[in-house]
């Protein structure tokens, strides 16, 4: 494994994600440093992970092999523009920020970068992560392995040829935990409203659905919908409830949900 000083700009949820996978999978915790504003988050990060934590953006990106930069995407001008300054030549920038183009880092900072940017998902805190990247045609082969060994410690990860694939990563990994989470949220919210016990509800809930995205991964022959044939019997309970959701057109709401949410992102890096 190559080991480089990485820095996170930025200790939220996908820093914490982040880090997390790449500390468990057996990386120095003294090569990582993140930084934030408020303290909470950088105490937490120090006590469960072991890493190095500070205020000082700065301080941490000129000691830094590697800087992510995981900040919101609307604070993204100001972080960056605040570092422009330092002799980034030599470093590898890696942004897992939703919505702001590639052309626009190379504005922020105002000289030559190496830039990846990057789509990772929270289960990536847990190793099932999963991360799309693009690199400019000027990034090296050793950068973007060095990329790819950083987001694959927290799970998979894949490669697209163009930057505006990177939105159909958001749709279908980046921001799809949380339709999985709401489908969850939604059924155990159903079977509270009848009476069972919470507990019980989501162990039902999440072994099903961990089965059922284990049975898709496990069986590539198969499709998603020749699996889901499977389990519905004719005339049976899955067909009724089938017919609830197909009635209420969830395809065209999912199509709608995914459409919408990469209209976000093509909105966003107009506005960032
Ligand atoms: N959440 C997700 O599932 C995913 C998020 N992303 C992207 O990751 C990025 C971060 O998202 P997420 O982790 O969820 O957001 P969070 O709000 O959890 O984390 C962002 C962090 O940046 C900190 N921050 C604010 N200003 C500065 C500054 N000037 N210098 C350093 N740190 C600063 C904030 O500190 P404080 O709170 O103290 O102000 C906060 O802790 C976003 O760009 C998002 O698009 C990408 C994929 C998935
Ligand atoms: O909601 C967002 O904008 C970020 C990007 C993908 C997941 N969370």
């Amino acid at each position: 494994m190559i080991q480089k000083k990485i820095c996170f700009i930025g200790a939220g949820n996908m820093t914490r994600s982040i880090a997390s996978g790449l500390v468990n999978s057996g990386y120095p915790a003294e090569l990582i440093h993140a930084t934030n504003p408020s303290e909470a988050k950088l105490q937490l990060l120090s006590q469960q992970l072991g890493i190095k934590v500070s205020h000082d953006n700065r301080q941490a990106a000129i000691e830094a092999d590697v800087i992510v930069l995981a900040v919101k995407p609307q604070l993204m001008q100001q972080v960056c523009e605040a570092l422009s300054d330092l002799d980034l030549s030599q470093k590898l920038i890696i942004t897992i920020a939703a919505g702001v183009a590639a052309s626009r880092y190379h504005d922020y900072f105002k000289q030559p970068i190496k830039l990846i940017r990057t789509m990772p998902n929270t289960p990536t805190q847990i190793g099932y992560g999963m991360t799309g990247l693009y690199a400019q045609p000027s990034v090296s082969a050793q950068d973007k392995a060095l990329c790819e060994q950083i987001m694959q410690s927290g799970g998979e990860t894949v490669w697209v040829s163009k930057e505006d694939d990177l939105n159909q990563v958001i749709a279908l990994a980046g921001s799809s935990p949380a339709y999985f989470f709401l489908m969850m949220e939604a059924m155990i919210d159903s079977a509270k409203q009848d009476g069972v016990d919470e507990d019980l509800a989501r162990q039902l809930v999440q072994q099903a659905a961990l089965g059922a995205a284990q049975m898709v991964k496990q069986n590539p022959q198969l499709s998603a919908g020749q699996l889901r044939e499977n389990v519905t019997s004719k005339g049976g309970t899955t067909a009724q409830a089938l017919a609830a959701f197909e009635a209420a057109n969830l395809r065209g709401i999912v199509r709608n949900a995914m459409h919408d949410c990469m209209d976000r992102a093509a909105e966003m890096a107009k506005q960032f």
